[in-house]
């Protein structure tokens, strides 16, 4: 069970693949009657959990209103509203005139011949006190109209509970867009595999508390759709406990486990080249998060003027002081002795400035995993060269290269590939496709995609964590893991996921102890090794 239940987690559905899982099914002889009555009845009990009839407030406190569309969606809502109604909750049923599929007409004729009411004018639900929203699921093919579409906008200025079967009625399956008008739920039930477009930017206000109702589809039909390695997947607890492996320490110290015998230099060689006299917090604010990872060796290069400051923040750390410009930039990256290929990961960026223009081409000539971010990111976007090109900026440097854009530095990174209009997480694929590089794209659904097309996304987060300073942490902690990662044999794109999960999950523990507002970058480091012990 708890496999399964690991695995279903992580799979990402388009609508044509939901159809043709659910096609399979079907075909091996479940009848489509028969999975609606299991998918329903597994809605049911739940909705009976979220919204229990206490027998100290009177029943009709308990009014609901279920919204029926022409589909299974339709089909799904109206079986709810039957049972729901067997079990004491007062339902009253608003189904707009649509050339119903036969199957739920069938359970609309049921419902009616139950004395349930059932009107075409959503005005009639107006008193209840909770809603269901079955009009549409993954069917949704076009924008919703009248009157369907002031119905929706009714409901949502009710200001009462929504409980949405599947999708929101109104988002699309895929990219998450608003067809029109779109429910704003309060819960969203997500019915047998999670929806690509529950994961977009645009759908997450419209989704509240999302949940996935598994309805025992066969593994064996999901990967025959999405493959045995799906290229789409999400990056949950469980499969950073995966990665993480069984023999991790009891006390949890690292969040990479570690052997018995080891010593700092087998823990990681990691170099930060951050940092200017404009910008010192960010040098600091990255080495912190480079020390959360328990990297072996940290060595921070950093302009001259920063250096007694560094030290005095990172006794343990290595800071190398770099010649600087009139502006307080780092003008040569480090002294000759210094050999760059001899760390195990570096990374760069947070608070360089653009005028750092040299270091950014020194460090894309070594052939040591590299980072991007932030400053590097925008000189490299002005650099006129083909590393963005032609896909070969892994192969021109012989070694892995991680860009992590936020929206404003990815449209100039990639200025064709404008992910505002498409959904997010095709724009990030095309990027690293196009750049040979992983392409992180940051938001409340951080996306990493790889050369290959394979895709994670990072289903949970917190507003706190859109703060100054949380990319500088962000990109410390990822130097740090990547570091690690090589004596483990971890993929790259996939320690640039975990350190993703690592830190907005440090986020989520911070927000909840000091509020959204109480998650400052410094605190968030700290918030770091809380998590490990999860
Ligand atoms: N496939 C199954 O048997 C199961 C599906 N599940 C549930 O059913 C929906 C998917 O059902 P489907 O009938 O394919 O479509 P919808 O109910 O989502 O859409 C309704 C229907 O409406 C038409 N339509 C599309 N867009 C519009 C529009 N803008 N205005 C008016 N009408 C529109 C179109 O013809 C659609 O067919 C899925 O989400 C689940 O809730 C069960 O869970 C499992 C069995
Ligand atoms: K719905």
């Amino acid at each position: 069970m708890q496999y399964r239940q690991a695995a279903i987690e992580q799979f990402v559905v388009t609508a044509q693949q939901m159809r043709d899982i659910e096609g399979r099914i079907f075909a091996a002889g479940i009848p489509v009657a028969a999975l609606m009555e299991k998918v329903a009845g597994l809605i049911t009990h739940r909705i009976m959990q979220l919204f229990p009839i206490s027998l100290s407030s009177p029943l009709s406190s308990h009014r609901i209103g279920v919204l029926v569309g022409p589909g299974h969606n339709g089909g799904d809502a109206l079986v709810v509203a039957r049972e729901l109604h067997f079990r004491g909750y007062e339902i009253y049923v608003y189904h707009p005139l649509f050339k119903q599929k036969e199957l739920t007409s069938q359970h609309l004729k049921y419902v009616e011949s139950l004395g349930i009411p059932c009107y075409q004018s959503v005005e009639k639900l107006k008193n209840c006190d909770l809603f269901i929203d079955g009009l549409f699921g993954f069917g949704l093919q076009r924008a919703i109209a009248e009157p369907v579409a002031s119905a929706i906008n009714i409901i949502n200025q009710s200001n009462k509970p929504v409980v949405s079967i599947d999708v929101p009625s109104g988002l699309h399956t895929d990219t998450g867009e608003v067809l029109g008008i779109a429910i704003h739920a309060t819960h969203t039930l997500c019915l047998g595999l999670w929806k690509l477009g529950l994961l977009q930017e645009s759908a997450l206000e419209y989704l509240g508390k999302t949940e996935l109702i598994d309805f025992d589809i066969p593994l064996a039909d999901i990967k025959a759709i999405l493959g045995e390695s799906p290229k789409i997947k999400r990056f949950t607890t469980q499969v950073a406990r995966s990665i993480i492996g069984k023999e991790k320490a009891s006390t949890n110290s690292t969040l990479l486990p570690r052997k018995l015998v080891t010593h700092k230099y087998k823990e990681g060689r990691l170099l930060l080249v951050c940092g200017s006299s404009r910008y010192a917090g960010a040098a600091i604010l990255t080495s912190l998060g480079a020390r959360a990872s328990g990297v072996g060796m940290l060595t921070v290069a950093v302009p001259e003027s920063l250096k007694h400051l560094m030290v005095s923040k990172l006794p343990e750390a290595l800071i190398l002081s770099c010649p600087e410009t009139e502006s307080g930039a780092i003008s040569q990256l480090l002294p000759n002795n210094i050999d760059l290929n001899s760390f195990a990961a570096i990374a760069c960026g947070p608070g360089l400035t653009t005028d750092a223009i040299s270091v950014v081409k020194q460090l894309l000539n070594s052939t040591v995993p590299l980072i991007l971010d932030a400053d590097a990111l925008n000189i490299l976007a002005q650099m006129k060269n083909p590393w963005l090109e032609q896909g070969t900026i892994d192969k021109t440097r012989k070694a892995t290269t991680i860009l992590t854009p936020h929206t404003g530095e990815f449209s100039r990174l990639f200025p064709k590939i404008n992910e505002k209009q498409q959904d997010r997480i095709k724009a990030v694929k095309k990027a690293a496709k196009q750049s040979g590089a992983i392409v992180l794209l940051k938001g409340p659904r951080t996306a990493i995609a790889n050369p290959q097309g394979e895709i994670w996304i990072n289903p949970e987060s917190t507003p706190a964590l859109a703060r100054g300073g949380s990319g500088d942490v962000l990109t410390g902690l990822m130097g740090g893991l990547l570091a690690q990662s090589i004596s483990r044999e971890i993929a790259p794109d996939t320690v640039t996921a975990l350190a993703t999960w690592w830190h907005s999950q440090a986020g989520i523990l911070a927000a909840v102890e000091r509020t959204e507002l109480g998650v400052d970058a410094f605190t968030l480091t700290q918030y770091l090794m809380r998590v490990v012990s999860f």
